[in-house]
């Protein structure tokens, strides 16, 4: 395994194959990660950044044409950097048990131990709540929430309640409500509940499970596509204290971290990783125009009732 680290590379950003860690090399030699939708974006990042650190590393999705080109890019990058570590790629649906299931064995079997679940894969579509059907409603709630929960029950009944390990979910700014994706907030907040609840019930087997919630912010372009318009984080780091958007390495090394023996206390807790944007209210959604909502006195309802009416209640 090279020790190579990102000092050797000159002007490092600017190459295409350049990687960094903060995280010294090696540190994950000999661990094996499941990291679900880790064929494209934050996933595909996260997946780099562990194999960069000596971890064998299986990625997990639904689209067998989206595994194999993150694959191809990963794997290109991987000979590039001179780093050596095993990367497998296994199609799953996290939201059917079966294939859940499957995916855990499948690794267990093949390399003889799960360290790592990473949460990542996930997503919604953006609508009016008023407007989402009952089956997009299901398909949502089903994918970010029953699929985290399906995943984690899974790689702890297989594996890891008897050997211990780190589970690293994914939430999302829905702090104040999440207009337009009612349906993923609702998800979410459930993901970092649940979390809290394993990260109890789990610590007697050594296994400690977190949650990261980036902002509405973190720029890839197959995350941009899902909304149908590339453009569609322009604008929106102008809105953010630190007026950018996030990086899909920002992500990452947050995830890294949490599984590092560094963070061998924390258990339970969700890191917000949104440049201040959840703090600060300056609106992601535009109240439509609209009279003032009723408000309620004593006076105000007896008017509104009479006073013959509002003396009969007496
Ligand atoms: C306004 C600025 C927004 C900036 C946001 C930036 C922050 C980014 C946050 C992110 O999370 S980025 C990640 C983006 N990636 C994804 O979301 C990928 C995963 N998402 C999906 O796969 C889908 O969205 C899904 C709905 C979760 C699952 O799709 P699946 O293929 O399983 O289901 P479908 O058969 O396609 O649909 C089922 C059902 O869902 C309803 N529906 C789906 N898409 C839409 C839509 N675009 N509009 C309205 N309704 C939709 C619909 O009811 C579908 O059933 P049918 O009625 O079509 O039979
Ligand atoms: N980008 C951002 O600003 C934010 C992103 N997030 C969350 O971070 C995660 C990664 O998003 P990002 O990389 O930006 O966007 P992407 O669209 O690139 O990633 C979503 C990934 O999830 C996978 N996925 C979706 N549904 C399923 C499923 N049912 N089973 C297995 N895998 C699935 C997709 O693969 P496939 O299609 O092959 O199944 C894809 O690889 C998502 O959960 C997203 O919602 C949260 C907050 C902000």
């Amino acid at each position: 395994m090279s020790q190579r680290s990102s000092s050797t590379f000159e002007n490092e950003c600017q190459k295409p194959f350049a990687l960094s860690s903060v995280f010294r090399p090696g540190l994950f030699e000999g661990r094996v990660a499941i990291v679900t939708g880790g064929g494209t974006g934050i996933g595909k990042a996260i997946a780099k950044e562990l194999l960069f650190l000596g971890c064998t590393v299986v990625i997990a999705s639904r689209k067998k044409d989206r595994l194999a080109s993150g694959a191809e890019e990963i794997r290109t990058w991987l000979t590039h950097t001179g780093q050596q570590a095993t990367l497998h790629v296994l199609q799953c649906n996290i939201r059917n048990e079966e294939e859940v299931k499957s995916l855990i064995s499948t690794t267990v079997l093949t390399y003889g131990k799960l360290d790592f679940l990473i949460n990542n894969g996930g997503g919604q579509f953006i609508s009016n709540t008023a407007e989402i059907r009952l089956k997009g409603w299901n398909a949502v709630v089903e994918t970010n929430l029953t699929g985290t929960f399906l995943m984690c029950r899974e790689a702890y009944n297989q594996w890891m309640k008897h050997h211990g390990g780190v589970i690293v979910n994914m939430a999302m700014d829905m702090w104040k409500g999440s207009p337009l994706m009612g349906h993923s907030g609702a998800a979410r907040a459930g993901v970092v509940n649940l979390t809290k609840t394993l990260g109890v019930e789990w610590a007697q087997s050594n296994v400690r499970v977190n949650c990261v919630a980036p902002g509405s912010s973190i720029v890839s372009p197959t995350a941009a596509a899902n909304y149908g318009d590339l453009n569609v984080f322009d604008g929106i780091g102008a809105t953010i204290p630190m007026k950018r958007t996030g990086t899909v390495e920002e992500v990452s090394s947050a995830v890294c971290f949490l599984l590092s023996p560094g963070a061998s206390f924390i258990t339970g807790e969700t890191i917000r990783i949104d440049g201040g944007q959840s703090f600060y209210t300056t609106p992601t959604y535009s109240l439509p125009d609209s009279k003032p909502t009723d408000k309620y006195s004593w006076q105000s309802c007896f008017d509104a009732e009479g006073p013959e009416a509002a003396k009969s209640k007496l």
